[in-house]
C-alpha cells in the first residue's frame, strides 16, 4: 500500500505521525511511504533520518495523494480539499466536537478511522491513552503556570511551603488524563480530590493511592461543594466518542474562587465545563468571571520529544494491519474496527450521530 504522512498544520502542533522507525517497519513488509518534507522537524526528526528509513520525501498534495493517511491531528478546515472517497483515513478526528468535519468526511465519502475510538474488549482506548498520559502530566504543569499571579491566577504556588496551606487541585474524571494529572499534582505537594462516576475506577485510586488523595463520587452537589474549594480544576472526563457531558455549568464560576484556574483536557470532545472553548497554543488561555480557562485541543502538541514517540509506538501496529489488508482490516480486528466513524458517506459511530442527530449506520452492515 502507498502510504502518506502529511505535516500537521493546526497552530503549534509539532508531533508527526510516523517515526523513521514506523517507516522501517512499514517499508520491511513492501510498503510504500510518502513522507512530507519537513514533517518530522518540530519532533526533532529531519528528512534525511526518513530517507535513511526508506521514506520518499514529497509534497503536502502527493502525501495526501496516498492510498492511506496517517495523521496526528483532525483535518482542519484547510486540509478538507484533500478529503476523497477512495482515501482511508487514521487519525484523531473527536467528531462529536467537530459538525463540519464529520460532514465533510461524510460529503467526501471518506473512510475515516479514529484513533480515540480503537477500544479493547475491556473498554481502553488504546490509541488514547499515550496522549492521555502525556496531557494528564501536562494539566498540572499548566494549571500551576497559570496559577501564577502575573499569568492571571490567583498567585498561589500548588505544593505550599511549610506552615503555609498547598493548593487544591480537583479533578473531574479519573481516567487516565485525571490519574496523570493527580499523580503530578501530589508529587507536587497539593491536596488533590479526583472524582469519577466509576465506582470501581474510585476503589482502584483508593488502593493506588493509599489515602494520598481524597475520591469522590461525581454529582452534582459534590462537584458544586468541592468547586468552592478548587485552586486548579481539570477537566478529565469522558464517554467514548461522545460529546462530553458538561458537569460545570456557567452559574457553578460564580462559586469558584477569584484567580482559580481550569484546565478542561476534555475540551477536544467539547469540553466538561459550559465556558470552555477551544483555544490554541498560542493564545491558550482567557478568563470568564475571574476565572482562567485554558482549553487547548492538542496539548501533548507542545511536548512532541515526548508525544511523537508515545503515539506512534501504540499506532505502528494497527498501521501495519491496514497497510497489510485496507478496509478488510477492520473485519479482522474488531478492536480496530470499533475507530470506524465514517465510510462511503454513512456515519458509522453511535456517539457522534447523538451529538449531531444523525442517523447512524451499524458497524456490521459496512464491514466486508
Ligand atoms: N486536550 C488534549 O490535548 C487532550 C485531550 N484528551 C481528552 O481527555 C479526555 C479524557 O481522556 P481519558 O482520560 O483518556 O479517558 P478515560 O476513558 O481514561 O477516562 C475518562 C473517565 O471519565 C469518567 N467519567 C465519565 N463521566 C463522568 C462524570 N459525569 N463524572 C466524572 N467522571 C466521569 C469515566 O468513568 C472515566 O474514568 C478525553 O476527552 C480525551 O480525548 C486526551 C489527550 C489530549
Ligand atoms: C488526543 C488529542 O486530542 C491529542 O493528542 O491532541
Ligand atoms: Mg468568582
Amino acid at each position: 500500500m502507498i502510504i502518506g504522512v502529511p505535516k500537521e498544520i493546526k497552530n503549534l502542533e509539532n508531533r508527526v505521525a510516523m517515526t523513521p522507525a514506523g517507516v522501517e517497519a512499514l517499508v520491511g513488509r513492501g510498503h510504500t511511504v510518502l513522507v512530507e518534507e519537513n514533517a518530522g522537524i518540530g519532533s526533532g526528526l529531519d528528512n534525511k533520518r526518513y530517507i535513511d528509513a526508506g521514506a520518499r520525501m514529497v509534497n503536502a498534495v502527493e502525501a495526501w495523494g496516498a492510498q492511506m493517511v496517517i495523521k496526528v491531528k483532525e483535518p482542519v478546515p484547510a486540509e478538507y480539499q484533500y478529503l476523497r472517497n477512495d482515501l482511508l483515513l487514521f487519525t484523531y478526528l473527536h467528531l462529536a466536537a467537530e459538525r463540519r468535519l464529520t460532514e465533510a468526511l461524510l460529503a467526501a465519502g471518506t473512510t475515516a478511522i479514529a484513533y480515540e475510538t480503537v477500544q479493547t474488549d475491556n473498554g481502553q482506548l488504546p490509541l488514547l491513552t499515550p496522549m492521555s498520559e502525556v496531557a494528564g502530566r501536562m494539566a498540572t504543569q499548566v494549571g500551576a503556570h497559570y496559577l501564577e499571579r502575573h499569568q492571571g491566577g490567583r498567585g498561589m504556588l500548588l505544593g505550599g511551603v511549610p506552615g503555609v496551606s498547598p493548593a487544591t487541585v480537583v479533578v473531574l474524571g479519573g481516567g487516565v488524563v485525571g490519574t496523570n494529572a493527580a499523580k503530578i499534582a501530589m508529587g507536587m505537594g497539593a491536596r488533590v480530590i479526583i472524582m469519577d462516576l466509576s465506582h470501581s475506577r474510585l476503589q482502584y485510586l483508593d488502593d493506588v493511592f493509599q489515602g494520598r488523595m481524597t475520591t469522590m463520587s461525581s454529582n452534582e452537589a459534590n462537584i458544586r461543594t468541592y468547586l468552592k474549594e478548587a485552586d486548579l480544576l481539570i477537566g478529565a472526563v469522558l464517554i467514548p466518542g461522545a460529546k462530553a457531558p458538561n458537569l460545570v455549568t456557567r452559574d457553578m464560576l460564580a462559586f469558584m474562587k477569584d484567580g482559580a484556574v481550569i484546565v478542561d483536557v476534555a475540551v477536544d470532545q467539547g469540553g466538561c465545563v459550559e465556558t470552555i472553548k477551544a483555544t490554541t497554543h498560542a493564545n491558550p488561555t482567557y478568563v470568564v468571571d475571574g476565572v482562567v480557562h485554558y482549553g487547548v485541543a492538542n496539548m501533548p502538541g507542545a511536548v512532541p520529544h515526548t508525544s511523537t514517540f508515545a503515539l506512534v509506538n501504540q499506532t505502528v501496529p494497527y498501521a501495519l494491519k491496514l497497510a497489510e489488508h485496507g478496509f478488510a482490516a477492520l473485519s479482522q480486528d474488531h478492536v480496530l474496527a470499533r475507530g470506524l466513524n465514517c465510510h462511503q458517506g454513512k456515519l458509522t459511530y453511535d456517539g457522534v450521530g447523538k451529538a449531531f442527530g444523525m442517523e447512524v449506520t451499524p458497524l456490521a452492515e459496512v464491514l466486508l
